[in-house]
């Protein structure tokens, strides 16, 4: 199983955010995790690549627990949780080829830092992507994308399941009925 869970639970203060979550999603599957806005989902997806610590339950990603600092987890799980893991000065050509990749994104060839919001979440979502994984972490990938780019990003993720796991948290009910398996809400 690529991702396991069991009991998750996380609380702030005296509010749990949620408690007693058990997942399961292997390889060809893509979990999609949905509820309001503050419900958790960021913080869900945080908890399993190891940037939020459990208050309670175990979890498993790729065989290892979560750590962000780990290289061996950081190769096997491909993440796009915010739009600050751009190099600023460095366009898109120059983000790829840190992955060893040719650029195919015909974004606009400028640093990041004059892109527009849309243009970065690509950029981000292309890496993330095309880079080996086993398992693929999206946090409201349709996030400033316009209809283009969101009807692309369905295609892209459909594809990625066929080699990976997927967790994607969304609001965006079009793309959770195309590429989810299975839904939590929170
Ligand atoms: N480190 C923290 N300390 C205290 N509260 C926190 C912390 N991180 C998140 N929260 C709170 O937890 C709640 C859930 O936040 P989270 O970002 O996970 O929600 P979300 O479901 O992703 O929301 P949205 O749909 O708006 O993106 C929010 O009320 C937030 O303020």
């Amino acid at each position: 199983m690529a991702i396991h869970a069991s009991g998750l639970g996380v609380r702030f203060g005296d509010r749990w955010l949620f408690r007693g979550l058990d997942l399961a999603v292997e390889a060809g599957e893509c979990l999609a995790v949905t509820g309001d806005n503050g419900s958790g989902k960021s913080t869900l997806l945080h908890c399993l690549y190891g940037v939020q610590d459990l208050t309670e339950g175990v979890v498993t990603v790729a065989g290892r627990r979560p750590d962000e600092r780990d290289r061996e987890f950081r190769r096997a799980v491909s993440v796009v949780l915010d739009d600050s893991a751009l190099f600023e000065e460095y366009t898109p050509e120059q983000h790829l080829q840190l992955l060893g990749l040719a650029d195919t994104t015909a974004l606009p060839d400028i640093p990041a830092v004059e892109m527009s919001a849309g243009q970065r979440r690509r950029l981000l979502l292309t890496g993330a992507l095309r880079r080996e994984h086993s398992v693929l972490l999206l946090d409201e990938p349709e996030r400033a994308l316009d209809a283009t780019a969101r009807a692309w990003l369905a295609d892209v993720i459909a594809e990625a399941k066929a080699s990976a796991a997927v967790v994607i948290a969304s609001h965006n009910g079009p793309l959770v009925e195309r590429v989810a398996d299975r839904v939590v809400e929170l």
